[in-house]
């Protein structure tokens, strides 16, 4: 089964997501473009949730978020329970997403990175896997905290 990854941008993210929408793709990599497409300016917060839910939804194995320092768009997507965004700058970080943090959205600064770096980093991620044991045990704390700050 081929995996589906949700990927989404603002203005500041936009050239970036174009390229990472390539990479996955000539990874047979099925992808859902949630926008922004085109340099005007729009707002982070519309595009981290559109992402987020998708993913929650199940419409999405994982997503791909991109503004400007990735900061904006992680923070938007994590505010969606049972999001675990990532925001990072080198493949070693992405890589410890998944295999600590079991991040289920990547987060990335399209004016912070370059084109290679930023793809090293999604395949990083995307050829991590998640290592569970004493990792599964702190996620299961940041599921009771939103739990607990939801009620
Ligand atoms: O990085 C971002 C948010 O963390 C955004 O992509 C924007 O770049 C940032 O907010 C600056 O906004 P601008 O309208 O592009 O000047």
């Amino acid at each position: 089964m081929t995996m589906k990854i949700a990927l989404g941008s603002d203005h500041g993210g936009v050239a970036l997501k174009q390229v990472l929408i390539q990479f996955l793709q000539e990874r047979d990599i099925e992808v859902a473009d949630a926008g922004t497409n085109s340099d005007e300016s729009v707002d982070y917060p519309d595009f981290g949730e559109r992402v987020a839910l998708l993913v929650v939804h199940g419409e999405a194995d994982a997503g791909i978020v991109v503004c400007g320092t990735g900061i904006g768009i992680s923070i938007a997507a994590n505010k969606v329970p049972g999001i675990r965004a990532a925001l990072v700058t080198s493949p070693e970080m992405a890589r410890l997403a998944k295999e600590h943090n079991n991040a289920n959205v990547l987060a990335l600064g399209g004016r912070i990175l370059d084109d290679a770096t930023a793809t090293a980093c999604v395949a990083a991620w995307l050829d991590a896997s998640f290592e569970g044991g004493r990792h599964q045990r702190r996620l299961d704390r940041i599921t009771a905290l939103e739990e607990k700050s939801c009620r």
